[in-house]
């Protein structure tokens, strides 16, 4: 049964304050207030906060779920919260990446008889997946829906920063434009220089095929794994060049990081977070870049120092940085603001309607999945059939990151 959005009417929904005994105490100081869709569903699944599109409900709905969601006016929701929100039963969580999912919430989830958490991101270095694995709880992440909408956003940054798209706005906009001038917000040309990519995975490899494909730059790439399928692209689309009398782009796996750094012209931060990734670009290898090279970040904040960063933008006003995303997000590190060599925007770079349509959808899904007991997907970087509004999605988890050490089984489709 395919519910579209006005069958959606059919179901109650209702919007209250949750009367378990903990949100009770919860609520004494904060209540939560949370809508209710299929209250008589027989699985309880929490989201956090309300998400994208209708279809990730829908989903949940036919399976028998009633699911609630946190409509609280809080950007960012605490441990106590979250507890509250699980309640005494739960049978699955659809989290956020602002959220701390550790041992107390997973034992919570835990005790509440939950077994499925889904991270609606990509990423998920905001959970201690070991806890999840001690409670036996399945974690779910939203992995390919999510990658070129997040390299365009790169892209985007990358030739704001080049061309000083900012700057020429507020300037502009303050009315100080009083003619033509030779000298006038004069920036970078990409055509012909050199991309770095620092973590050439699904988002990495996506934005250098951008930069080499629209901007004819040439590539080198740091990852701790060859990216094969990118080399392969790049060494095509140069013969397709020298054969159209073109000069060709050409591609580079860099023995090391600072080998990146040093011959880049614009550099794209894409690895995951983890403890080997933390400071990655500190005040050193800052210093190794060009006067004039374009650094991105769209992978997590804590892979630069940005105290470092501030610095190195103080005392190189050619240098130029496109910011998504932050050490301590939501805040700035002190000077960051005033910079005018820094491009900032917060943390928007997976932020088209489809694919935050898609990333729901995802999420609710992973955790439907654990909840019926159904393998997990085989390949987590082809979710396709996941996405098709048009049909039924395959009877899967798309993505859970922790399934071997769960020993869950794998879809054979
Ligand atoms: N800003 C945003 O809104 C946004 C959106 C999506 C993803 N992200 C971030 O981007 C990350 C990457 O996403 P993805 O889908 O491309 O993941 P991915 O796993 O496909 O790619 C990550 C790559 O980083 C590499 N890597 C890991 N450690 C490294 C190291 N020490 N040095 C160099 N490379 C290293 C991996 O080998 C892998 O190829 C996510 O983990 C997430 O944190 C941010
Ligand atoms: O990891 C992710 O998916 C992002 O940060 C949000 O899209």
């Amino acid at each position: 049964m395919h519910i579209n959005k006005t069958e959606h009417l059919k179901f109650e929904r209702l919007r209250f304050f949750l009367p378990t005994p903990e949100l009770l105490l919860a609520s004494m100081a904060k209540p939560v207030s949370i809508e209710v869709w299929n209250p008589s569903g027989k699985y309880r699944v929490v989201s956090t906060k309300p998400m994208p599109g209708t279809r990730w409900i829908d989903l949940l709905v036919q399976q028998d779920c009633r699911v609630e969601i946190c409509t609280q006016k809080k950007t960012i929701l605490s441990v106590e919260d979250i507890i509250a929100l699980i309640g005494d039963k739960c049978d699955g969580v659809i989290g956020q990446l602002t959220e701390d999912w550790g041992e107390t919430l997973f034992s919570a989830l835990s005790r509440a008889g939950g077994r499925a958490f889904s991270n609606m991101a990509v990423g998920y270095n905001n959970v201690d997946v070991n806890a999840a694995n001690k409670y036996g709880v399945a974690v779910g992440n939203t992995p390919g829906v999510l990658t070129e909408t997040t390299a365009e956003l790169a892209a985007s940054l990358s030739l704001s920063a080049a061309r000083r798209i900012v700057e020429a706005d507020e300037f502009m906009r303050a009315g100080l434009y009083d003619g033509w001038l030779p000298h006038l917000f004069v920036g970078n040309l990409l055509r012909g220089q050199t991309v770095g990519v620092i973590g050439a995975g699904r988002i990495g490899s996506a934005y250098a095929r951008m930069m080499v494909e629209g901007f004819k730059m040439n590539l080198i790439y740091y990852d701790l794994y060859q990216a094969t399928r990118l080399e392969k692209f790049v060494t095509a689309y140069g013969q397709f060049l020298k054969a159209s009398g073109e000069q060709p782009v050409t591609w580079k796996r860099a023995a090391s990081m600072d080998e990146v750094l040093r011959e880049a012209d614009v550099i794209s931060l894409h690895p995951i977070l983890d403890k080997t990734t933390y400071h990655l670009v500190n005040k050193e290898r800052l210093s190794m870049m060009k006067k004039e090279a374009i650094l991105i970040n769209c992978s997590r904040g804590p892979v630069i120092d940005e105290v470092a960063l501030v610095a190195h933008l103080k005392e190189n006003p050619m240098f130029r940085v496109g910011l998504d995303v932050f050490e301590d997000e939501p805040y700035m590190k002190p000077g960051l603001a005033e910079m005018k060599n820094a491009i900032v925007v917060p943390h928007i770079a997976s932020a088209s309607k489809w694919t935050r349509e898609g990333m729901a959808t995802l999420a609710a899904l992973n955790v439907l999945g654990k909840i019926k007991g159904y393998p997990v997907w085989h390949d987590p970087n082809k979710v396709e059939p996941f996405l098709n509004e048009n049909s039924l999605p395959p009877a899967a988890s798309p993505s859970i990151v922790n399934a071997k050490a769960l020993g869950l089984p794998v879809s054979k489709l």
